[in-house]
């Protein structure tokens, strides 16, 4: 039985802390926040895609503070973060890991969008193992505690090999990913044959995090900004103006950093036509701008068009785009603190 701690119950965090427990081979304690006194008392109801319905489905051990967590259980092989990747949050998530980590025993496995999500848990720890993982779920909450998970749970994940020497080997960061990925894999088995879910083992995660950038930096933003659908961005005149640019934009960056294969012609057609003109998805960065949270906005834009300043790869219109979120964040954020 493997022990693994996990931050970040929301859309993504229940979906994942519900299928490693699946597998019959981990026990997850979850470190939740504003609703831990809901989930303690009822749990979590999911409506999932891959799962059906679950009523009232409760980890293995929920807490209310990372001390709890550290109390309550001597080790963890695993520490999950699925919270929105902020930097003040990944800061702050940083500050309290310590007490949960053995080094030598644990690896910290990072559920989250964006690039370069990585660089802050590999300074602070770097002997842990850093597993990344790229998921292409679609799962949110609908309230406290309803988990509406309504596309497959579809994922690469990988090690991050920050740094590589005689005692902290590739071999073992690279069996931390195996583990988890083969867990991970053993808890949708059940779900495999209704959808396709499945956890695949990556080489190049950085590779896959560019791949996903296409979508996210393309369709997150332009969504947000324009608040409206996946499928209402393809049906109208910005498919052409806005959203295939900016997705050439994030392959010309990807390309001139040196992950060019990852973002290949292929890949963009496929980015560009996976998704029907009737889809309602809404992706993370518009739902939260709907419930008043601050936007992934550094690492799903600033992080690719800081590396795109430093290879002079010209980016007018995420440039633009990335310009006018920081005023939507802006507002976001400081209303939240008033
Ligand atoms: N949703 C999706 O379909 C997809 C999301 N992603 C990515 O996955 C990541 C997670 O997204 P998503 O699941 O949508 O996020 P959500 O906003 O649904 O969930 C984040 C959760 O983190 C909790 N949280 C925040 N800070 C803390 C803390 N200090 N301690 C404990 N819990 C905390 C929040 O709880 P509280 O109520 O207390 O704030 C919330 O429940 C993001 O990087 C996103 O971009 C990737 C693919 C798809
Ligand atoms: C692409 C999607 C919807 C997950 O599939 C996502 O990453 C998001 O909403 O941020």
């Amino acid at each position: 039985m493997l022990d693994i701690c996990l931050i970040g119950a929301g859309g993504v965090g229940t979906i994942a802390a519900y299928v490693l427990e699946k597998s019959q081979r981990a026990r997850v304690t979850v470190i939740l926040r504003s609703n831990y006194a809901l989930v303690k008392d009822r749990g979590f109801d999911i409506d999932s895609i891959d799962h059906g319905k679950v009523p009232n489905w409760r980890p293995h051990n929920v807490v209310s503070s990372f001390a709890s967590a550290a109390t309550d259980q001597k080790s963890y092989d695993f520490i999950v973060i699925a919270t929105k990747a902020l930097p003040e949050l990944t800061s702050s998530i940083i500050t309290e890991l310590p007490p949960l980590i053995t080094p030598g025993k644990t690896s910290i496995a990072l559920l989250q969008n964006g690039l370069a999500i990585e660089t802050p848990f590999a300074t602070a720890f770097p002997n842990t193992p850093i597993l990344s993982s790229v998921s292409m779920v679609g799962s949110r909450l609908t309230n406290s505690t309803s988990v509406f998970h309504q596309k497959a749970d579809v994922s690469n994940v990988g090690a991050h090999f920050h740094h590589v020497d005689d005692t902290f080997t590739r071999a073992r960061q690279h069996d931390a990913a195996a583990l988890f990925v083969d867990v991970y894999n053993a808890g949708l088995a059940d779900a495999r044959p209704k959808t396709n879910a499945r956890c695949l083992l990556v080489d190049d995660i950085v590779g896959a995090r560019w791949a996903k950038l296409l979508w996210n930096a393309s369709f997150n933003t332009l969504c947000t900004l324009l608040r409206i659908s996946v499928g209402e961005l393809i049906s109208g005149p910005g498919r052409d103006t806005l959203l295939e640019p900016a997705m050439r934009e994030i392959a010309a960056v990807a390309t001139a950093a040196g992950y060019g294969d990852a973002v290949a012609e292929d890949m963009i057609q496929e980015k560009l036509h996976d998704s029907p003109p009737t889809s309602t998805l809404r992706p993370s960065m518009l739902v939260d701008l709907e419930n008043g949270r601050p936007l992934e906005l550094e690492v799903i834009l600033g992080a690719p068009l800081r590396v795109a300043l430093e290879k002079g790869v010209s980016t007018p219109v995420l440039t633009q785009v990335y310009e006018l979120l920081r005023q939507v964040q802006w507002k976001l954020t400081t209303q939240a603190k008033r």
